[in-house]
């Protein structure tokens, strides 16, 4: 359909560019300079563009390749995590979704407006392809990453999309552990959105534009706001702090670790199960509140025996330096250093058979409760190549003996298979629908 209202001076020149898949951010600063028509040629061919180009691209992450960014991508400081529910029992309709979504995802990733007119130079007429308030704003790292819930492949019995007998079997139904408050509007889905960014803006604009694309097919069932990471995934970064004050991330997996990754994040066909999810994860998502106001009237002895490491340095209680690794073996005048039932002791590889896993957490604060009590806590997020034995022991030994339970409540949960990345040309989940 062709424009019918009047359109302003260059907005063709501007539909152009927008066809040809402007940067958000060139556009906005060609246009700040002197108007549209001054904006399109700038656009066409000044050094001045290419250079805002270069910066936009600059902080974009590749959106292509062996795995799904979003995984092993540095950790960026604010995410929306958004889960779905399929409406549509169409299973064109839904892969049809994942298509539109692929090619919104790739734009969006590459600091671009999603669509042929972006938010200003489609049909006048319709609704535009991007909500337009990422326009002016860079990549800011953002990354969107997709995983699909058990659900999706069968609910009630019911085989919704004839994927039932390709359920990986490690996609199981999370088990109830002790003191779990799970509320059902804050857990599972049938597909989960994580969007990444270091701009709030960023990723909100990612997650509210798929829904939009969504419409018809899927709609939101929860989505969750982290502001702060608390992990970081490589050497590069500095470790951060949870809420609790304490440094969090100190012995997480890295993205540097290959081999590490290669046994405990990726899934790979020696491990048997689903082909389609080789080079793909898990995403284990626990929101978890935390009793702010209880730990914030606990000593810092306390605190610091409840973790196993120091507030300050992020030190484990036997000595050292933060990366010193922990000795569980070293006595003092009460019992071990490191005391047994401290979280680190019981997270510790040496005591949950040499799993690791990939911790990807941030930050949530919702307001207050009616109380007055703060509603923040970890929203908990980590990548294993395997559920049943790179979460479920540990946390359900963390559920019955880690003294941090007393201060945590795990009120939301789900478990997604992340199928591995896409390739040129490929569309997200593509050997799941179509192998
Ligand atoms: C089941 C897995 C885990 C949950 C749930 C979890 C919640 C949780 N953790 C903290 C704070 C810290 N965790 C730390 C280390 C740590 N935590 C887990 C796993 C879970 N945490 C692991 C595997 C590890 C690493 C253990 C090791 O190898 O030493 C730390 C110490 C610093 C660090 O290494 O990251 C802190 C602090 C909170 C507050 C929390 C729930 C709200
Ligand atoms: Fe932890």
């Amino acid at each position: 359909m062709s424009r019918t209202s009047p359109q302003p001076a260059g907005k063709d020149a501007e539909a152009a560019a927008g066809r040809r898949g402007f940067s958000r951010r060139s556009l906005f600063t060609a246009a700040g300079t002197g108007g549209l028509g001054l904006a399109a040629g700038v656009l066409a061919g000044s050094s001045l563009a290419g250079a805002r180009e270069a910066q936009a691209a600059s902080d974009a992450v590749a959106f292509h390749g062996a795995h799904q960014a979003g995984i092993t991508t540095p950790a960026q400081d604010r995410m929306h995590m958004a889960a779905f529910d399929v409406t549509t029992t169409d299973r064109d309709e839904l892969t049809a979704m994942l298509r539109e979504w692929t090619a919104a995802i790739e734009a969006m990733a590459a600091g671009r407006e999603i669509g042929a007119g972006g938010a200003t130079a489609g049909d006048y007429e319709a609704p535009p392809e991007d909500t337009g308030e990422a326009s002016d704003l860079s990549a800011s790292h953002l990354t969107v990453t997709v995983g699909f819930g058990r659900t999706l492949f069968e609910q009630e019995g019911r085989d919704r999309f004839g994927l039932a007998a390709r359920r990986p079997a490690a996609l199981i139904e999370l088990p109830h552990f002790p003191g779990d408050a799970l509320e059902e509007s804050r857990s599972g889905g049938d597909i989960i959105v994580q969007a990444c960014a270091d701009d709030p803006q960023v990723a909100v604009h990612a997650v509210r534009n798929l829904a939009r694309i969504a419409f018809g097919r899927a709609r939101v069932r929860w989505s969750q706001i982290g502001f702060g990471r608390t992990s970081s995934t490589s050497s590069a970064q500095t470790t951060p702090r949870n809420l609790f004050g304490f440094k969090d991330g100190t012995a997480n997996l890295k993205s540097e670790d290959a081999e590490a990754l290669a046994g405990h994040v990726w899934v790979s066909g020696a491990q048997g199960g689903e082909a389609w999810m080789n080079g793909g994860s898990y995403l284990v998502a626990r929101r978890i509140r935390m009793h702010i106001e209880t730990w914030d009237r606990t000593s810092l002895r306390e605190q610091e025996a409840v973790i196993g490491r120091t507030k300050r340095e992020g030190s484990p209680l036997s000595g050292g330096k933060e990366f010193t690794a922990p000795d569980f073996a070293l006595q003092g005048s009460d019992g071990p250093l490191v005391p047994a039932d401290s979280h680190v002791a019981l997270a510790h590889p040496s005591r949950n058979g040499g799993v690791q896993m990939l911790r990807r957490g941030f930050n949530y604060t919702d307001g207050s409760d009616s109380l007055g009590r703060l509603d923040a806590g970890l929203f908990f997020i980590a990548f294993v190549s395997d559920p049943r034995t790179h979460y479920v022991p540990m946390q359900a030994t963390m559920a019955r003996r880690d003294a941090l339970a007393e201060y945590l409540r795990h009120t939301g949960s789900g478990l997604f298979a992340v199928p591995p990345g896409v390739p040129e040309g490929g569309y997200l989940g593509q050997g799941l629908f179509e192998a």
